[in-house]
């Protein structure tokens, strides 16, 4: 099966500054076989042909951070602190979902993805058999953790998930799953806990997810605990000698930076702008941990924290809140955005060898732009355009490994109205009386 995209402009993202070039794309079997000039012989043989003109051609955006099945939680419970928010709201209502809500709430975020340009998530949550079956029933790829909380009971049937997921579900869905293992955060693994999450990973030789210095109060928390800070205490327990996905990481100090320098991090940053704008948690020092050589990608953060899953205004978010961190408008620039939301994130994710950019053999993860909107004209410069003006919206075609999701707006795989009604019914019982 070949799928040609002709007459598109593209953006292959195989370098910063990349400058979009008009061409086509050939796919085969999943994969980019052509990228600019594809020869007539060539084209002779694609069986699906999409006219792209008017329309950029990029990798599809990769969301390093996400809790989707939280979807079904949207809007429930606002303007909380991050505490709070999660003990007396979110916890309580999880405690109520069932795996058939966490498979619904999560397919719902997958239309969101898909009808906004995202082809790649990473995400966090409980009853992972059914995250994971919505992410093959979607077509999206994603990259899945059991999150684990020590709590008082239940420990060795978390653990238990997390291990089934590692075993049963990495590579699945024709590879478009793979699996880390995902202790969630410093104040809820104490060193015993989180070195048997490290002991699972090692196992398995899977990377970890974790968020690391959300708030001020889990800095303040882990230096009564431990007298350390977030990201000493988990390099004291070992956690950097793995490709490790560090979530938010916004109150790093510059000894915390230095010691991601020197232990030469593998993986990197998931950073959540706007969720941690919403909640009030600060910014994050993305300016420092560029210059310190760490790789920064780009996520949302759940449903319930990030308000929507468009990583296009992830980008915006992050650009502005550097140039107004820094009092400098030339801090973190749209090419560097866009990188972090595609080929960045992709490496964040240790994805990078299948997608992120548009080069010959990975494989076809391909967002279609459309540019021929008023706030997206005139075209001086592509790259800001998208970085700065575009939003989800704009996204006209999702294809991931290949196969198209979303065409002309339409989705191919799912049925948006029968979810939406779905989870809208699902969403009262779980949060009545919360
Ligand atoms: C046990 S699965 C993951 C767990 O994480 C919770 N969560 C959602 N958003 C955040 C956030 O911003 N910081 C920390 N934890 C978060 C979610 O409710 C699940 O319980
Ligand atoms: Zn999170």
């Amino acid at each position: 099966m070949s799928l040609l995209i002709e007459n598109a402009m593209i953006l292959t993202m195989e370098a910063e500054r990349a400058v979009p070039m008009p061409g086509d794309l050939l796919i085969e079997q999943g994969r980019i076989v052509a990228v600019g000039d594809v020869s007539a012989e060539d084209r002779a043989r694609a069986v699906e042909v999409i006219d792209a003109t008017g329309l950029v051609a990029m990798p599809g955006l990769v969301n390093c951070h996400n809790h989707a099945a939280m979807s079904i939680l949207r809007g429930f419970s606002e303007d909380l602190r991050l505490m709070e928010w999660l003990s007396e709201k979110m916890w309580p209502a999880e405690a109520r979902m069932t795996e058939e809500d966490v498979y619904l709430g999560t397919l719902l975020a997958t239309v969101e993805m898909i009808k906004s340009g995202t082809t790649a998530f990473a995400d966090m949550y409980v009853f992972t058999n059914a995250v994971a079956q919505a992410v093959v029933d979607s077509g999206m790829r994603g990259v899945l953790t059991r999150g684990l909380i020590d709590m008082p009971e239940g420990e060795a049937v978390r653990f238990q998930e997390a291990r089934e997921l590692l075993a049963r579900w990495n590579g699945a869905g024709d590879g478009r799953i793979s699996v880390m293992v995902g202790p969630h955060g410093p104040h809820t693994c104490p060193p015993a806990f989180l070195r048997r999450a490290i002991s699972l990973a090692e196992e398995f030789g899977a990377p970890l997810h974790i968020h690391l210095a959300e708030t001020t109060e889990e800095v303040e928390l882990i230096r009564r605990e431990y007298d350390r800070t977030p990201t000493e205490y988990l390099h004291e327990v070992g956690l950097f000698d793995h490709h490790v996905v560090l979530a938010h990481s916004v109150h790093l100090t510059p000894g915390d930076i230095e010691i991601l320098k020197k232990v030469g991090l593998r993986g990197g940053i998931a950073h959540n702008p706007i969720s941690n704008l919403k909640l009030g948690c600060g910014i994050a020092p993305i300016g420092e941990f560029l210059r310190a050589g760490l790789t920064v990608g780009l996520g949302t953060d759940g449903p319930g924290s990030a308000t929507t899953l468009d990583m296009f205004e992830e980008m915006k978010a992050a650009a502005w809140m550097q140039k107004v961190k820094a009092f400098d408008p030339t801090a973190l620039q749209a090419g560097q955005v866009l990188q972090m939301a595609t080929s960045e994130g992709a490496k964040v994710l240790a994805l990078d060898e299948q997608v992120g950019t548009l080069t010959v053999g990975k494989q076809a993860d391909i967002i279609l732009v459309d540019m021929r909107a008023a706030h997206l004209c005139p075209p001086h410069d592509l790259t800001a355009l998208l970085a700065y003006s575009a939003s989800g919206a704009d996204v006209h075609t999702t294809i991931v490994a290949g196969k198209v999701l979303m065409r002309d707006r339409q989705l191919t795989q799912l049925d948006e109205q029968a979810l939406i009604a779905e989870v809208t019914a699902r969403a009262k019982r779980i949060t009545a009386g919360i």
